[in-house]
């Protein structure tokens, strides 16, 4: 459905934004954009938007070149929707009218059932005769992404939907969005800092560094087989272990040009050998995440409890070389 092909961009001339970027979303898929800030995550969004005009490379979507507003009247692609950071609300008429913004006044029943699905999606009924001069920064954010999923878009794009809001609504949102995305067939991309936001909701995921992708691939994969330490250090909690800190800490060698990455579930205490040092814990809802140091190398596991001891001996059950 979407394909960009070598697409480079830039603002100002010497300075590349995005650098040789290639891939592919398939209709119906949820795509989540992963990496730091700066790293292109919205500048991509608009040129698939055609909010700006490709450098060089090329941006199909339903086999049709996405072109930037020098070539259009009206600007962004007709069967997508963008929800840029900065939402675009009417603050002097009420929720309801901001969502059908778009809609058309040909069927009324059907157009307010639109808005109520969509306001549903949300979590936002209650508040759809209220203006929106009056609500949350996450609110608005709400009613942006409810205007934006009224429409049925074929492609909707949102930037970082979720920065307004607090965690049990981010929650419940992801999991409405995803829920709506998976009903509709519609297809999802967006961008984000937070894991949570990713792993268990997104069909591929690509993490993106200075511009490029750096891996672009499914949850499971990325986590399980990260190309590098950035790709993990986005994903959660690890550690890395040289050739020399896995010989000395676990008696396993691998090659001098690898390291060791290790995650906190790959490690378990058990009843007798290496003697780490507990540092810290950290309580975490369902267990504890124990720091432990050996030789100066930090190592962190999950806990049920806080091990009673100073020391605790450890078995690692799983890496992968990086
Ligand atoms: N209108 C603009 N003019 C010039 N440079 C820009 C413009 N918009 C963004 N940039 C630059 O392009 C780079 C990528 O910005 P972009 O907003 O795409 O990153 P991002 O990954 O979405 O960041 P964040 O996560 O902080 O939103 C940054 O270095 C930024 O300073």
């Amino acid at each position: 459905m979407l394909k960009v092909e070598q697409l480079e961009f830039f603002y100002a001339k010497d300075l590349p934004i995005l650098k040789n970027i290639n891939f592919q979303v398939n209709r119906g898929e949820f795509i989540s954009v992963l990496g730091e800030s700066g790293s292109g995550k919205s500048t991509l969004l608009k040129l698939v938007y055609g909010l700006e005009e490709v450098v060089s490379g090329r941006i199909c979507f339903e086999d049709k070149l996405v072109t930037g507003p020098k070539f259009n009247l009206i600007p962004g692609h007709p069967d997508m929707k963008l929800v840029p950071q900065e939402f675009d609300l009417l603050d002097f008429v009420t929720v309801e009218e901001n969502v059908g913004k778009y809609l058309s006044n040909f069927d009324i029943p059907l157009k307010k059932q639109t808005i109520e699905k969509a306001l549903e999606v949300v979590n936002l009924l209650d508040f759809k005769a209220q203006f929106p001069n009056k609500l949350s920064g996450g609110q608005r954010q709400r009613v942006a992404i409810a205007r934006a999923i009224a429409t049925s878009p074929k492609l909707l794009l949102l930037d970082e939907p979720y920065s307004h809001l607090d965690q049990p609504l981010k929650f419940e949102l992801r999991k409405n969005i995803w829920n709506w995305a998976k009903n509709t067939g519609c297809t999802v991309f967006l961008t984000t800092h937070d894991a949570k936001d990713v792993l268990g909701f997104s069909n591929q995921i690509m993490i993106m560094k200075n511009g490029a992708i750096e891996q672009y691939d499914t949850p499971e994969n990325l986590r399980n087989n990260p190309v590098n330490e950035y790709v993990a250090s986005l994903l959660g909690e690890y550690v890395v272990l040289k050739p020399k800190e896995m010989k000395d800490l676990f008696g396993i060698e691998i090659s001098e040009s690898r390291s060791a990455l290790i995650y906190p579930e790959e490690l378990e205490i058990q009843s007798s050998g290496n003697a780490f040092q507990i540092l810290q814990s950290f309580y975490q809802g369902r267990d504890y995440l124990v720091e432990v140091m050996r030789n100066d190398v930090i190592l962190k596991f999950y806990s049920k409890s806080i091990p009673e001891s100073n020391f605790v001996s450890l078995n690692l059950n799983q890496y992968r070389l990086i």
